[in-house]
């Protein structure tokens, strides 16, 4: 027997996340996949009715994206024969400045979004192959784009400018801001566990292998540490986050290096791997305890303290601090230096509840409540095909994102 369901794609630049859900009522997680090491030997992983499966890839020589999509596809025809994707949901990192909210895929919508290439290298053609991957092994199913920037769409339009003329911002040069399906599904849990919590002033720390902050006012993004591209910020796993752009100059033109070898360093060479010359894995970092891994830790956790006050400041206020991503919701090293020394600014933690990653992790009688929230990307995109199927013939059918607006439908 067949049992209809949708699949998600989270493409990204050295993995592939994928998610399988029942979307008769609610949507449900049935199933959980990465394809890791993209760019060298593919490793994956599979975990559906509580089993989980991990295999290393057959194939000879370096894998590319291509060749983990399908396998990820072969993956889940094999272990879920009676699956039938009826929907297909992809993460797609850039939405420029028109799309507020997800879209039905269309050829239009793949030329426009292939426009963002060069404001996203290390995602945004991975997510259209992605799709064109998607389209080809499932024909027949529905196809929605889930964009990482629509949850910034209504900053303030100050927030959103860069000091260059006036001309540049009508073309696009933007503060975008991204991780928005994320900090969409953990305002969404916000609203859910503390609904006077999500109505204030909240500061969200995705931080993952990319890594950023996000200010919200009433679950609104107002204000965000990225920019026009994902490059900009906190420093990342091997993202420089934000710099001094005469160094870009400085390296063109006295280091006379070319222009790709300095965005392969800025996008694939530098923050916590150029920092530690040993890994873009804060796992392996916190493990390794060399100075130069200390100083990448020390640079990564001043950085986020530095935008912690810059967006209270910009909130005017604060009333609760979300961690999430990898690092977020793992990483009690991370969350206790972050948190160390702000008693000041009314920050605390409680050493026992951060050791458990408890939901809250600041003490009781806190002015600010300190909480780790693990995010799900997959959810957000399973909710948006679960809105297309019902009103299939709205363009906007992908509504606000769930953060922002009305009851959850979960
Ligand atoms: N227990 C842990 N302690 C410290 N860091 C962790 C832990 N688990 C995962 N991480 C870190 O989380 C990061 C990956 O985050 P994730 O959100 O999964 O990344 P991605 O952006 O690829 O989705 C890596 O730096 C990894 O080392
Ligand atoms: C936008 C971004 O940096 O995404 P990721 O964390 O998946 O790299
Ligand atoms: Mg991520």
């Amino acid at each position: 027997m067949t049992r209809p369901v949708a699949l998600t794609l989270n493409v990204g630049s050295s993995s592939l996340k994928f998610g399988l859900f029942d979307i008769e009522g609610p949507p449900i997680e049935l199933g959980f996949g990465i394809v890791e090491n993209i760019g060298t030997a593919l490793r994956l992983k599979f975990t559906c009715n509580g089993t989980t499966i991990t295999r290393a890839s057959s194939e000879r020589g370096p894998a590319d994206h291509r060749s983990a999509v399908s396998a990820a596809f072969a993956l889940l025809h094999s272990q879920v024969p009676s699956a039938k994707v009826v929907a297909v949901g992809h993460r797609v990192v850039h939405g420029g400045p028109a799309y507020a909210a997800p879209r039905i895929v269309s050829d239009n919508l793949l030329d426009d979004l292939s426009r963002f290439a060069p404001f996203a290298p290390l995602h945004q053609p991975h997510n259209i192959a992605g799709i064109k991957a998607a389209m080809a092994e499932f024909p027949d199913a529905l196809q929605v784009a889930c964009f990482d920037t629509a949850f910034h769409r209504n900053h303030p339009k100050v927030n959103d400018l860069f000091a260059l003329p006036r001309a540049y911002y009508e073309r696009g040069v933007r503060r975008y801001g991204f991780h928005g399906l994320s900090y969409d599904y953990v305002a969404g849990e916000l609203r859910r566990i503390a609904p006077q919590l999500h109505a204030g002033r909240v500061v969200m720390a995705h931080l993952g292998n990319g890594a950023s902050m996000c200010a919200m006012e009433g679950g609104r993004s107002v204000a965000s540490t990225m920019g026009f591209t994902a490059l900009d910020g906190l420093p990342m796993g091997t993202r420089t986050g934000q710099i001094d752009p005469g160094i870009i100059f400085y390296l063109l033109r006295e280091e006379g290096m070319a222009l790709d070898e300095v965005i392969e360093l800025f996008y694939s060479k530098s923050g916590l791997l150029g920092l530690s010359d040993l890994s873009h894995d804060m796992r392996v970092l916190e493990a390794a305890g060399t100075p130069e891994a200390e100083e990448a830790i020390d640079y990564f956790v001043f950085r986020i303290r530095r935008e912690l006050g810059a967006l209270a400041a910009t909130l005017g206020g604060l009333d609760a601090v979300v961690f999430c991503g990898g690092i977020g919701e793992n990483s009690r090293l991370v969350r206790e230096r972050v948190c160390d020394g702000m008693g000041w600014i009314g920050i605390g933690i409680d050493p026992d509840r951060n050791a458990e990653n408890a939901t809250v992790i600041s003490p009781d009688h806190s002015r600010i409540q300190v909480m780790v929230i693990p995010t799900s990307e997959e959810l957000v995109i399973a909710r948006a095909i679960k809105r297309f199927r019902e009103a299939p013939n709205m363009p906007e059918a992908g509504g606000k994102p769930l953060g922002q607006a009305g009851p959850d439908p979960a």
